[in-house]
């Protein structure tokens, strides 16, 4: 038999911190990927914090094997002497199947369990995986004599990850998110890119080929559009995610010089109901922070419709438009966004304050 509903609000070791029963929605539109091992890099940290919503230590690949132990030193001499302030404090540690990730778990728990915010498994391809960790980061916070939880979020990138999504999701009231690795997860599918997220030139649909006197011009130019490789799977993971009351992320964008089509990709993933993607290098924090507040223009519009809703029942027509109920609730998860982010970042405090409370409202 599987675990009953009240298992899940006791420790699962004696002495460790009672597991939450909401994840907190706390801002994490850019996870900031740095290696803890690498000097240029972590003498960074410090002035990212306050810049970025989450700063996450990696320990897993782009490490190289010989600089495993440096990086993990590396992670907890950061951990000891920042202070995070409003930026959280994550790490990647290594595969559950090599050979450093247990003394990646049992180093970083008791030397800055305290820091940690959230634990990022890679690889993750079943609930007994997440189960496996949530029972020894129990142990371990029993015995470092920590008082909150620390969270777990897997990366979805094996095919049979993708297949277990929901049982990955509801296996922990440590579980705080799921992120896309379209790079593993296309190797593990087999899948023929060789990059790293983004699109592909060869996956497209093409208008169909004109007819000129009754044939067909099969040579004739036509129109066709690139089309979004992980469509599917971010939009399985958007529906698991929300369905468990935690919180979906687009990955990687390997194309650092591209920014603009990261910043195309990362808006899909925004509009589809990601709350962040990761930042390899400075520039895409600029870009996921931007991406993932929303524009003053939703803001406003969203606030026309709560105050012209007023209960938030029957509908009215603005601007042409009909609004009810349903836009009303659409309307209000982009006004809770916007509060969680003005919490956090002044400049959108000053440009959200700066939208007229009542706003009129012309009715048709
Ligand atoms: C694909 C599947 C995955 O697992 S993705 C997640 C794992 N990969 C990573 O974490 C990669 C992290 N990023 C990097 O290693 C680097 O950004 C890469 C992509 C190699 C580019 O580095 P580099 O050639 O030095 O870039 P650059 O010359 O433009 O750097 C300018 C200055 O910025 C620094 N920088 C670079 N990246 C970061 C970073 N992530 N965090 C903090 N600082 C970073 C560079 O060290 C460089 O510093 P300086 O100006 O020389 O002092
Ligand atoms: O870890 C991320 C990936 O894309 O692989
Ligand atoms: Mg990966």
């Amino acid at each position: 038999m599987t675990r009953t509903a009240k298992d899940f609000f006791a420790p699962l070791a004696v002495g460790a911190p009672a597991p939450l029963r909401e994840i907190p929605a706390r801002p994490s539109r850019a996870i900031h990927f740095f290696d803890p091992g690498n000097e240029k890099m972590a003498a960074k940290v410090p002035d990212m914090v306050g810049t970025v919503d989450v700063l996450l230590g990696n320990l897993e690949d782009a490490v190289k094997a010989e600089n495993k132990e440096k990086s993990r030193q590396g992670l907890v001499d950061i951990g000891r002497a920042t202070d995070f302030g409003p930026t959280q404090f994550w790490t990647r540690i290594n595969s559950l199947d090599s050979p450093w990730v247990l003394d990646d778990l049992t180093t970083l728990v008791p030397e800055i369990g305290d820091k940690l915010d959230v634990i990022m498994v890679p690889k993750v391809q079943g609930a007994e995986d997440i189960h496996y960790v949530d029972r020894l980061l129990a142990q371990l916070e029993a015995k470092a004599g920590l008082t909150r939880p620390i969270l777990v979020h897997a990366i979805l990138e094996t095919a049979r990850g993708v297949a277990n999504i929901e049982e990955i999701c509801a296996a922990s009231p440590r579980m705080q998110g799921l992120s896309l690795g379209p790079a593993d997860l296309a190797a593990d599918r087999r899948m023929k890119t060789t990059r790293v997220g983004g699109g592909h030139p060869g996956y497209l649909v093409r208008q169909d080929a004109p007819k000129v006197g009754g044939e067909t011009q099969y040579d004739a130019e036509r129109t066709s559009y690139q089309q979004d490789l992980w469509h599917y799977t971010i939009a399985r993971m958007v529906d698991a995610c929300a369905m468990h009351g935690i919180y979906p992320y687009y990955g990687p964008f390997g194309d650092i010089l591209d920014t603009v089509a990261c910043e195309d990709q990362f808006r899909n993933a925004f509009l589809l109901g990601c709350v962040g993607a990761w930042s390899l290098h400075p520039v895409q924090i600029t870009i996921a922070n931007k991406v993932f507040s929303p524009s003053v223009e939703d803001v406003t519009h969203a606030r026309r419709v709560i105050t012209a809703m007023g209960d938030g029942t029957g509908a009215v027509m603005i601007d042409g438009k009909m609004e009810d109920d349903a836009s009303v609730k659409q309307c209000q998860v982009m006004v809770a966004l916007a509060e969680e982010l003005a919490a956090i970042d002044p400049e959108l405090k000053k440009q959200y304050a700066a939208i007229p409370d009542q706003v009129e409202v012309h009715q048709s």
